[in-house]
């Protein structure tokens, strides 16, 4: 930590000092490295933090200087105000090119955004109000009390601080809430979704930042050239940063500050070869993304990673054992009454119908198992239950409410969670942010406390972090904490992935065959942690083929077949059903003295 502050301090110095050394040229580059570094940090928390496509910052660049240009020239305005307007405009706009991301997969976003930045082009290029291919010229030199900003040396220091504080924000986003929903929903957006992470909401306001930052920098730009041109907001620049994002690295915003510095320079160096500039650039985005393809930022992590594997290094840390939750000294509200009613759901995949005319009911406490043969609709079902799919029929109520076809972040928020068969962890996040992103119940919409109330921000990160602490002691990962989730053998990952599904405080979960993989121990202590998930007031119901488990554990069997519910009860009388036995258990098991059950007809 203090090596940090040490660090920032230095770099604070020399950044204040280095007008010094430059001739007006050099300061000219670097104030237009600065303007470069503001837009690769807000497409660095779009396309790097957020995973979504944006090929319109250019665009967002161009709103920002036209219209402090217009305004300033048209309209008689002074440069702040005008500044201010153009951010606004800017901002409209982030909304206007965010809209489709609330429906459309982030790489249909890629040719959207890239409509829009070409349509951008066409405007001003064509458009009277913009000045046509002649642009806006005169643009007057923003002024403060007593300092000529028309002097490049004093305007770098306004840059540098500009700078500085989109920096400064935009890891404070990264660091915090909203920028772990952003990484997660990067990483696997479905699974975010079913954390209770509002998605769509999440993409738009990835294009709203990159659009703020955007707009920031086409002020300053306007600003320090006074003169602006379709040119400067053409593809070929929306390539440059690109290029920037990609080689500083995606996921890391001081990479993409290192990246604008070093392509800005490159492409100086090469400023009176244009035809080998775009060459040398091209190479050089392929060979970041061959040999190091989390960018120069993640090198050092690379390199780590590549030292573990060889051995030199490793970790030692151990799972501790589960710490079972304490029981809740009354009974949970609604004990018995039902949770969940699916009624007469069905599934159908074009020619397939994998779930037909399924129904159920499950009381609150209970723990129901879900049973049967390879392919006969169980995830399905627990893909309908918990919005991923849209059934074809039936309905699907949750806590007395009709939630059929909800979106999954909706019925998170409303309690459920689940595990996932083919486990769905945030690979690029560590365990505790795995966690963390669970335990988070901030709404989207409240992210303009990012701006107005980052004390309140910070308040709440420290509790979660102190709730995430819990949870991991409780579950015996604390070792683990600061991981990679995919680093570690398969049994933890399912407990982590348990662990996160918990800490999104459901009052229904589902799990999705969480034995497959395990060891005949670790089964034991899952049929420990799931009974103690139960006791705490959760209802569970389960999916497995882990026949052991589901017979020792639950209290309730449904057994699906062919998409049907063919038998549903206690474990002791599905396990004589003959039409089980026929089409899942197979004569294998010992059913002698089982009393047995009626077929469910439907
Ligand atoms: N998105 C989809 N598109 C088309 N078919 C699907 C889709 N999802 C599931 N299916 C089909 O629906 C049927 C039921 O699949 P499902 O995964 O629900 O079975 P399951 O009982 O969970 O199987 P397993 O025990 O192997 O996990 C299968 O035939 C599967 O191929």
């Amino acid at each position: 930590m203090r090596l940090r502050i040490t660090l920032i301090a230095l770099a604070g110095v020399a950044a204040w000092l280095l007008p010094y050394g430059l001739d007006s040229y050099a300061i000219h580059v670097v104030n237009v490295i600065l303007i470069f570094a503001v837009l690769a940090v807000g497409l660095g928390l779009c396309m790097g933090v957020a995973g979504q496509v944006n090929l319109a910052q250019v665009a967002f660049f161009g709103v920002g200087a036209y219209a402090t240009a217009i305004l300033t020239t048209h309209s008689g305005l002074g440069f702040w105000v005008s500044g201010v307007l153009a951010l606004v405009a800017t901002v409209v706009v982030g909304l206007v090119v965010g809209t489709p991301a609330l429906r459309v997969q982030s790489h249909y976003l890629g040719i959207v955004t890239l409509g829009l930045a070409l349509a951008f082009t066409n405007w001003v290029t064509n458009a009277q109000l913009s000045g046509g291919a002649e642009g806006i010229s005169a643009i007057p030199a923003p002024t403060l009390p007593g300092i000529d900003l028309s002097n490049e040396y004093l305007y770098y220091y306004v840059e540098l601080i500009v700078f500085a504080l989109a920096l400064t924000f935009g890891l404070f986003v990264v660091r915090t809430g909203l920028g772990r929903r952003l990484r997660a929903m990067r990483d696997d957006s479905l699974a975010a979704g079913a954390l209770g992470a509002e998605v769509p909401l999440l993409r738009m306001t990835a294009f709203l930042l990159a659009s703020v930052y955007g707009g920031v920098a086409g002020v300053l730009y306007a600003g320090l050239i006074r003169y602006v041109a379709p040119e400067s907001f053409g593809i070929a620049n929306m390539f440059l940063l690109l290029g920037m994002v990609i080689i500083g690295g995606r996921q890391s915003l001081i990479g993409c500050v290192v990246g604008a510095i070093s392509l800005y320079l490159v492409r100086e160096w090469l400023s009176d070869h244009p035809t080998i500039a775009q060459l040398a650039y091209g190479s050089v985005v392929v060979l970041v993304v061959v040999f190091a393809p989390t960018g120069l930022a993640g090198l050092p992590e690379r390199l780590r990673g590549l030292r573990r594997r060889r051995g030199q290094s490793g970790t030692a840390a151990r799972l501790a054992p589960f710490r079972p939750y304490p029981a809740p000294a009354e009974p949970p509200a609604g004990a018995g009454e039902p949770i969940l009613t699916v009624a007469g759901v069905t599934m159908q995949f074009r020619g397939l119908k994998a779930l037909d005319d399924v129904s159920l009911t499950v009381a609150h406490g209970e723990i129901r198992g879900v049973v049967g043969p390879n392919g006969s609709g169980k995830t399905t079902l627990f893909n309908v239950i918990s919005g991923l799919y849209r059934p074809t029929g039936g309905r699907v109520a949750f806590l007395g409410e009709d939630m059929t076809a909800s979106s999954p972040y909706r019925l998170a928020r409303a309690g459920m969670s689940r595990t996932f068969q083919n486990l769905r962890l945030f690979g690029d996040l560590t365990v505790e942010e795995n966690i963390l992103v669970a335990l988070d119940r901030s709404r989207t919409l409240g992210a303009w406390r990012y701006l107005l109330g980052p004390g309140v921000i910070l308040r709440q990160d420290r509790d979660l972090h102190r709730r995430a602490g819990e949870v991991l002691d409780r579950y015996g990962l604390t070792a683990f904490a600061a991981l990679a989730p995919t680093s570690l053998p398969y049994g933890i990952q399912r407990r982590v992935e348990i662990a996160r599904a918990v800490a999104a405080a459901p009052s229904l979960l589902l799990l999705d065959e969480p034995a497959a993989g395990l060891n005949g121990e670790e089964v034991r202590q899952l049929s420990e942690i799931v009974r103690s998930i139960r006791d705490s007031g959760i209802t569970v119901i389960i999916i497995e083929h882990n026949m052991g488990l589901v017979m020792s554990l639950c209290e309730q069997i449904t057994v699906l077949a062919g998409g049907r519910v063919i038998a549903e009860g206690e474990p002791a009388a599905i396990a004589r059903t003959p039409a089980v036995v026929e089409a899942y258990l197979g004569d294998s098991m010992d059913t002698d003295d089982l009393p047995s059950l009626p077929e469910v007809t439907s």
